[in-house]
């Protein structure tokens, strides 16, 4: 048989990873694909750049619309990553009739409704594996695993680069400016680190999850958005004796008023397997009604961990090319005539737990003050913590753990708490989410 001729654009991090994964692998892959996987031609910025990666047999141009408008390639895999051009490059390569490859979660996240419906419309796959948790075959999982589910929530490390830096700072004292400059080395990091470190790029991936665990559309927008440029050290050592890992956490839950869609820090509980889960790797929790709890575990980012998951989507797609378009696994695991527009909650009406930390006058009645403030709120507090003053200070640290409670309430006690004349400074505030099972 022929073999099928890919070409691809950006020969960064991924590309060059994917390149060398192909090349590697030839054989294995064709034996499993039925074809040989021929990359024709791929798109790149530096023609003379000297590339880590074999470039045999690859004719290299400058121009990524020379690939998508070449009638010799039948898949075009987009490893250039942002919003433009990869949009346009992935639109006229779908117009062009190519299946697409891509790894890029902010283009699916942002405008994959768009991309979906174009694809189906002209009767081509877009793959995108390598988008959620790189190497984790974690859509695959959802989308085909799990299907004899009802998915209620969702949980996941998802960005490599945050949970990179949160590992060194925790370990080994590093600097948060030092840890991000090693992962942008490795090549953890977004080509703007912003996405990683203010929780967009989690945010993307939790979105693309959300809509195949739960059949909505993909709603980037509303999802909510904290990172982890804001988290002090002290208030993870606090977290820590207390018995509890602090994670940039994505959250997505089903409840009867819509869908929770979040990106946050989120104490966890250390005995937790996804607590200890270190360095670049990721791990998702994923709750079925049937299945129970499972979870999926392995490196999220880095060039050759996101490159298995390319090159599976290029076997995945070879392997049905000659299927009838509406006999193939549906983009976003249901049919497009059954998506569900739930409503995505707000986050002042999410429910979470929540370790506070004040700053307080240590002299009688201050906590008293505070815990007033709470119970009018109807904020039931779990435990409290009260640190001995440090030597020239008039105010003591008082960490607070409380139970569930809307985010609403939460905010209007941190207000009055704020404006107690004892209370020294901001309250500082993060999520916590105990992920037992039944989400209690
Ligand atoms: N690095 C990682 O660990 C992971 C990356 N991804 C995604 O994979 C995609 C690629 O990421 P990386 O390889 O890390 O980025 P990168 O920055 O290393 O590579 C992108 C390459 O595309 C090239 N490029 C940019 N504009 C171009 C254009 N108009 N024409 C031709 N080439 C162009 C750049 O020169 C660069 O070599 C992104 O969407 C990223 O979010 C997904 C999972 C993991
Ligand atoms: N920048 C991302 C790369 C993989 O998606 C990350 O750090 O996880
Ligand atoms: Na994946």
């Amino acid at each position: 048989m022929k073999p099928v001729k890919i070409g691809i654009l950006g020969l960064g991090t991924v590309g060059c990873g994917t390149v060398s994964v192909l090349a590697r692998n030839a054989l294995e892959i064709s034996r499993r694909a039925g074809r040989e996987i021929r990359i024709a031609q791929a798109s790149a910025r530096d023609l003379r750049k000297k590339r880590a990666c074999p470039m045999e047999g690859i004719q290299l141009v400058q121009d990524p619309y020379e690939v998508v408008r070449n009638p010799e390639i039948e898949v075009v895999v987009e490893l250039i990553g942002g919003y433009e051009p990869a949009r346009e490059l992935v639109l006229e390569a779908i117009a062009n009739g190519k299946h697409v490859v891509t790894a890029n979660k902010a283009l699916i996240a942002m405008y994959g409704n768009e991309i979906f419906a174009a694809a189906q419309k002209k009767g081509v796959m877009v793959a995108f594996e390598a988008a959620v948790a790189g190497g984790i075959p974690i859509i695959k999982a959802v989308r085909e695993g799990l299907a004899g589910n009802r998915i209620e929530w969702m949980a996941g490390i998802i960005n490599g680069t945050c949970n990179f830096i949160l590992t060194e700072m925790r370990d080994k004292g590093a600097d948060f400016a030092d840890v991000l400059k090693e992962a942008q080395r490795l090549g953890y990091a977004e080509t703007d680190p912003t996405f990683d470190v203010e929780g967009i790029d989690a945010a993307h991936k939790l979105t693309i999850l959300a809509a195949i665990a739960f059949g909505i559309p993909l709603k980037f927008k509303q999802a909510y958005t904290e990172g982890i440029s804001k988290l002090t050290r002290l208030d993870v050592q606090y977290a820590e004796k207390l018995g509890y890992r602090v994670k940039l956490l994505g959250i997505a839950r089903r409840t009867n008023g819509g869908v929770e869609l979040r990106v946050h820090p989120t104490l966890i509980p250390e005995r937790r397997l996804i607590a200890n889960v270190d360095g670049a790797m990721n791990a998702v929790l994923v709750k079925g009604d049937a299945v129970g709890p499972t979870m999926f575990y392995g490196a999220g980012a880095g060039a050759e961990p996101t490159a298995s998951a390319v090159v599976a989507d290029l076997v995945d797609v070879v392997r049905t090319l000659t299927a009838d378009p509406n006999n193939r696994v549906p983009h976003l695991a249901f049919q497009p005539d059954a998506l569900v527009d739930l409503p995505i909650l707000p986050i002042e009406e999410v429910e979470t737990s929540y370790y506070l930390r004040l700053h307080a006058l240590d002299k009688p009645g201050v906590l008293a003050e505070v815990t007033r403030i709470l119970a009018d709120l109807g904020i039931s507090i779990e435990s409290i913590l009260q640190k001995e003053p440090q030597a020239g200070e008039d105010s003591v640290p008082v960490i607070i753990l409380t139970q569930r409670v809307k985010e609403k309430n939460m905010n209007e006690a941190i207000a009055r708490i704020e404006k107690l004349s004892s209370i020294k400074a901001k309250v500082a505030r993060i999520r916590l989410e105990h992920l037992n099972p039944d989400w209690k």
